[in-house]
């Protein structure tokens, strides 16, 4: 082999390899320095049992008894109703707490598609003819909706409110996308409830929280990260709760 033809070999061997570790880092900052990453695999059994739940995998293979949706959506208006106030308390700390204007800017575009969700689930109330005024929270949904009060105490930093934010919005997205798949049996008339939460924007917006996140997680005391990653694991053990309530298992 010529010598010239010996370096740029070398050369191309060298560039890809700091291609390969280019888009290794890219890859860890996405989720947050590792961290993030280190609380998926630590707790990868609770996660997978919140993003792939009988629930959501009914959907996706066609087998959803609707009376299980029904509910779903009634317990989700409800829901949805008591995560505005909680959003609007990530809102507040992020201002107070955040020095990255940013921050602000992807929680209020979350805030204004919840204005759009709220008149979503009244539209989908009457095509499936649930009643959305006058149902109660079951128990899961109550449990769940003080979780989000607790959070919004002026004791609870920045960093716990809006890892549990994003965890919150994740396993949504990453629930729905699974129905959207090719080759999935997702009924037609379920397609607009996993396009809602499934579609790609809201994905690379999720994407934008977990970011926010990994770096409030990078700069935190361990007291910060414990709590954190505890936060995180109330919301799986909470959207597990939702969906086995959702199925009518009290
Ligand atoms: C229970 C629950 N978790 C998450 C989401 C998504 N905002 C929701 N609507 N409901």
């Amino acid at each position: 082999m010529a010598w010239n033809q010996k370096f740029s070999s070398l050369g191309k061997l060298e560039a890809e390899k700091r291609k390969e570790m280019e888009s290794a880092e890219e890859a860890e900052s996405r989720n947050g320095g590792g961290i993030i990453q280190t609380w998926l695999n630590r707790h990868h059994l609770l996660y997978s049992k919140a993003i792939k739940h009988p629930f959501i995998l009914s959907i996706r293979d066609g087998t959803i008894d609707i009376s299980s949706f029904k509910r779903w959506l009634g317990q989700d208006y409800i829901f949805v109703r008591e995560f505005i106030p909680f959003v609007a308390s990530v809102l507040v700390k992020a201002w107070r707490e955040s020095e990255d204007g940013l921050d602000i800017e992807v929680i209020l575009g979350g805030m204004a598609s919840l204005n759009d969700e709220i008149s979503w689930f009244k539209k989908e109330g009457s095509k499936w003819d649930v009643l959305l005024y006058g149902i109660s929270p079951q128990k899961a949904n109550q449990d769940y909706c003080r979780f989000l009060e607790r959070l919004m105490g002026s004791e609870v930093g920045y960093t716990v409110a809006i890892t549990a934010f994003w965890a919150i919005e994740a396993v949504y997205q990453e629930s729905f996308s699974l129905c959207l798949q090719n080759g999935t049996r997702t009924p037609a008339e379920l397609m607009e409830t996993c396009q809602r939460w499934g579609n790609n924007e809201f994905g690379q917006y999720c994407q934008s929280l977990q970011k926010i996140v990994g770096r409030r997680l990078e700069k935190a005391s361990e007291d910060i990260l414990r709590k954190a990653e505890e936060a995180f694991v109330c919301v799986l053990n909470h959207e597990v709760g939702f969906w086995d309530m959702s199925c009518g298992e009290l």
